[in-house]
């Protein structure tokens, strides 16, 4: 549905260049919900905005629905733009037109009667739930009822896909629980194709079906939203993981972690555990079989989908010898270890 197919975008020229997006290639197949998360800066507006030519790639080629968009006229564009629906951070509505007026605009602007536009604009009040504020302006409504508005009109023109930049980033928790609700309720009714740009991973978690992350321009992760919860492949992936786990040693611990294992060490491990490893008894076994103490720091268990994942923060206390018995033994029942630091025993 939408392919992009080595995008590069460079803003400005000489010292000034900004290589925003640089070969990225995504294909996000009919009716999906694809996330794209990366830090402040990264190239997700660009990418985003690459999808509808509101930015122009400086090479490479983007299609949606089967249509090479970098190659159509700009009557063309503008029509093909009108089965993509986009909805941005801060709504972007026009303050004086009613609801009901904002949502017709794009109908009006393709020159439809007021007839069609009213029956086109009716199930969509209801459909986001705003029927009793057809008639009121955006200065009396809610954040939330705003977004509603936006998504009624990004859908006026029967778009097939959806662009959501930063859709819910202005909206307190509860809000944002509502409209990404709304969102998935008409990704499953209308078969719509949702491509995202977010920076907080729990959006990604509550209705994405896959993920890229995206760094310095460049594409670094595209997986699965369990995969990536699961198991992020680069450092910056666990970086965002950790972020929203929240699950970091005790600060005071920080403080006495050292990157060197020593003769009287003993390491701290950051422990992630998904499938069955979750509900296996393996930190017992472990001190069973290899005779280590383990002291638990920190836990937590998520679920992710349909997956579950386990995160623990622990000290393993043995000889060098047992220590390194644990952790093969724990990487052969495919945990994902990471060595945080060592600690001195006794301290
Ligand atoms: N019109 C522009 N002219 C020059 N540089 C730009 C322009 N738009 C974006 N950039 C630069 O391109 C890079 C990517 O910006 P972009 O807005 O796509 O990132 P982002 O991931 O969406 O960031 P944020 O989360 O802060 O919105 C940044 O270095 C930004 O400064």
């Amino acid at each position: 549905m939408i392919y992009l197919e080595n995008i590069s975008k460079t803003y400005g020229a000489g010292a000034n260049t900004v290589h925003a997006l640089q070969n990225v290639n995504l294909h996000i197949p009919q009716g999906r919900i694809h996330g794209v998360i990366g830090l402040s800066g990264a190239g997700k507006s660009t990418l985003i905005r690459c999808v509808n030519l509101l930015e122009r790639p400086s090479t490479g080629k983007v299609s949606v629905d089967g249509q090479d968009m970098t190659a159509l006229s700009p009557q063309a564009l503008n029509k093909a733009r009108h089965r993509i629906g986009m909805i941005f951070q801060h709504f972007n509505l026009l303050t004086t037109r009613t609801v009901f007026d904002n949502i017709a605009l794009p109908l009006e602007l393709m020159g439809e009667t007021r007839s069609t536009i009213r029956q086109r604009v009716e199930p969509l009040l209801e459909l986001v739930g705003l029927v009793d504020k057809a008639n009121q302006y955006p200065a009396q409504l809610s954040g939330g009822q705003k977004q509603r508005v936006a998504i009624a009109r990004a859908l006026a023109s029967k778009p097939n896909v959806l662009l959501c930049d930063e859709a819910t980033s202005a909206l307190d928790p509860q809000t944002t629980g509502s409209i990404l609700e709304l969102l998935r309720d008409i990704n499953k009714k209308l078969g719509l194709t949702i491509l995202l740009i977010t920076h907080e991973m729990d959006v990604v978690k509550s209705i994405c079906h896959r993920v890229s992350l995206i760094s310095d321009g460049e594409l670094v992760e595209d997986a699965e939203v369990g995969d990536f919860f699961t198991a992020p492949r680069t450092q910056l992936g666990r970086e965002f993981l950790n972020d929203f786990l929240q699950l970091e040693p005790p600060k005071e611990l920080i403080e006495r972690l050292s990157p060197d294992a020593g003769t009287n060490t003993h390491p701290v491990v950051r422990l992630t555990f998904s499938g069955d490893a979750v509900s296996t008894p393996l930190i017992s076994k472990l001190a069973r079989e290899c005779e280590v103490d383990v002291s638990i720091l920190q836990a937590k268990v998520e679920s992710i989908q349909d997956r579950t994942l386990g995160l623990m923060i622990a000290e393993l206390l043995g000889t060098p010898q047992q220590t390194r018995d644990a952790m093969a033994y724990l990487e052969s029942h495919q945990l994902q270890i990471e060595v945080l630091g060592h600690v001195q025993r006794n301290a």
